[in-house]
């Protein structure tokens, strides 16, 4: 059932003509209390999902912002089985689907049938593991199916046409196409051939395609969003909500439609 809520969520948009909006926050920054208030703001705001991160000490592929938001949560002492906790607490009021972002290292801690089993009862749709090649994913991916989560694969700018066409087939959900090269975090401008890069994914892809990294504006969002179906934003909207500017937040979600 949560893998085909978010495959739900995504296509009845997709098949409306809008676009895919998905913010990412860091669970636990301001406290894992505030998370059902941010989970409901973002849901009222118009998202069609929620990508929720788990903070960890050593998050590679993380820039500055998403850092500093991991380490506000850890000191808050926030943990994958304080997220998973609350996410059950709080799941009869949530409606959009819910995507954790989280390392591995946490998941073999918790266990990894553990964590495929909590992650359905807590109402969990998909998963993003950054660390975890496509090759490698076996380790996880039997659990997961049987928990009926999905994983999202990530497809980068570097990866060669073969490679992408792999990835795609085997991700669930959607396929999140890095924009850039390099770690998340605002940026001002990207690579000349980004939109070309978007294009062909979309082409080669079965699944939606999502763009992600770096998009941090309005207008970033429109024009990431035309060449795919949508957008993925992370260390814009934690620095908004880090700022109490929400109105800003809403607008960056109205930016897609
Ligand atoms: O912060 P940005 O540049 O807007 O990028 C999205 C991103 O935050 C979110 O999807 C994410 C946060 N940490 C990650 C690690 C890997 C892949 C994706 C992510």
């Amino acid at each position: 059932m949560s893998k085909v809520k978010l495959e739900n969520a995504i296509h009845s948009k997709i098949e409306k003509g809008g676009k895919v909006f998905i913010p990412y926050i860091m669970a636990g920054d301001g406290g894992l209390r505030a998370l059902e208030e941010q989970i409901l703001f973002l849901q009222e705001a118009g998202v069609t999902a929620i990508e929720l991160g788990i903070p960890f000490s050593d998050p590679v592929a993380d820039g500055p912002t998403i850092q500093e938001a991991g380490k506000r949560a850890l000191n808050e002492g926030t943990t994958l089985t304080g997220v998973l906790n609350e996410l059950k607490s709080i799941k009869s009021s949530i409606e959009v689907p819910i995507i954790l972002m989280t390392y591995v290292n946490p998941i073999f801690i918790y266990g990894i049938a553990r964590f495929a089993a909590d992650c359905k009862e807590a109402g969990v749709s998909g998963v993003i593991i950054p660390d975890v090649p496509v090759e490698e994913m076996e380790i996880l991916s039997g659990s997961l199916k049987q928990a009926e989560i999905a994983i999202i694969q990530l497809a980068t700018l570097t990866s060669p046409i073969e490679r992408i066409k792999k990835i795609s087939s085997l991700s669930e959900g959607f396929l999140y196409a890095v924009t850039v090269k390099g770690i998340t975090g605002a940026r001002a401008a990207f690579n000349v051939d980004v939109e070309e890069y978007l294009e062909e994914i979309k082409a080669i892809s079965k699944v939606p395609v999502l763009a992600g990294f770096g998009i941090s504006t309005s207008a970033h969002v429109e024009s990431m969003a035309s060449h795919c179906d949508g957008v993925i934003v992370g260390s814009k909207i934690i620095e908004l909500l880090n700022n109490g500017e929400k109105d800003e937040i809403k607008e960056l979600v109205a930016a897609v439609k």
